[in-house]
């Protein structure tokens, strides 16, 4: 994919499940005009709020299959039993037109993308205070019951354990504090370009 230097950046958003990346994300979104969010394909169903080409491209499992033996995705992972994808004509469309992307992946996710992209990408691990504290972010969000409540909170610790092959780790501790940081990390690395 790096053929010529791309004209608009990809920031990537890793962290566990829970820890409040898409809050973070809704809220530097709002704050640094000259990004858009890279809306992923998944096949996971829609949560309440969620709207279609906005959170996601929610497609069935075939639909995304389909996609993937057509070369559609830059890259895909399949974990808490669904596909997640970043769609390759999307992102080329976006960087080729000089707009800066922020994209919310899983770790590995987000270091596949640093590859492609080594020298146009900035990856952000955000970690929450304490395994504690996701859980309870986990719960006030889906609820006690939620299908794939546990396996969210074991995929947390092995995705802790990426964090320091991120180029930046935020705590998601105080809101306020975490999303001034994460906005300032972003304007900074967009005006030394
Ligand atoms: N690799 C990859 N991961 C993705 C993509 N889109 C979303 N994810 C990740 O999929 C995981 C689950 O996302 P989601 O079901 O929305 O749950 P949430 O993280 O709890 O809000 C998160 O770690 C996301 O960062 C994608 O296009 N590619
Ligand atoms: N700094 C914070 N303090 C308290 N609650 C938070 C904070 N950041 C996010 N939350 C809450 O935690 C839950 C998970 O946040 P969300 O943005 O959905 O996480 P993610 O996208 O990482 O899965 C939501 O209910 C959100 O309102």
């Amino acid at each position: 994919m790096e053929q010529g230097a791309p004209k608009g950046k990809l920031i990537v958003f890793s962290a566990p499940s829970g820890t409040g990346k898409s809050t973070i994300a809704k809220a530097v979104l709002g704050q640094i005009g000259e990004l858009s969010f890279s809306v992923s394909a998944t096949t996971r169903s829609k949560r309440p709020g969620e709207e279609e080409g906005v959170h996601y491209f929610f497609l069935d499992k075939k639909e995304f299959e389909e996609l993937i033996e057509k070369g559609g995705f830059i890259e895909f992972e399949y974990f808490f039993g669904n596909y997640y994808g970043t769609l390759l004509d999307k992102t080329r469309e976006a960087i080729d037109s000089g707009r800066h992307l922020l994209l919310d992946l899983d770790v590995k996710g987000a270091l596949n993308l640093k590859k492609l992209f080594p020298l146009d990408s900035l990856l952000l691990f955000i970690r929450p205070p304490s395994m504690a504290v996701l859980q309870e972010r986990l719960l006030q969000r889906d609820g006690r019951n939620s299908p794939g409540l546990q396996e969210r909170l074991e995929r947390a610790e092995l995705e802790l354990g990426y964090a320091e092959q991120f180029d930046e780790v935020v705590v998601n501790d105080d809101l306020e504090q975490t999303v001034t940081a994460v906005t300032g990390i972003i304007r900074k690395y967009l005006t030394t370009l």
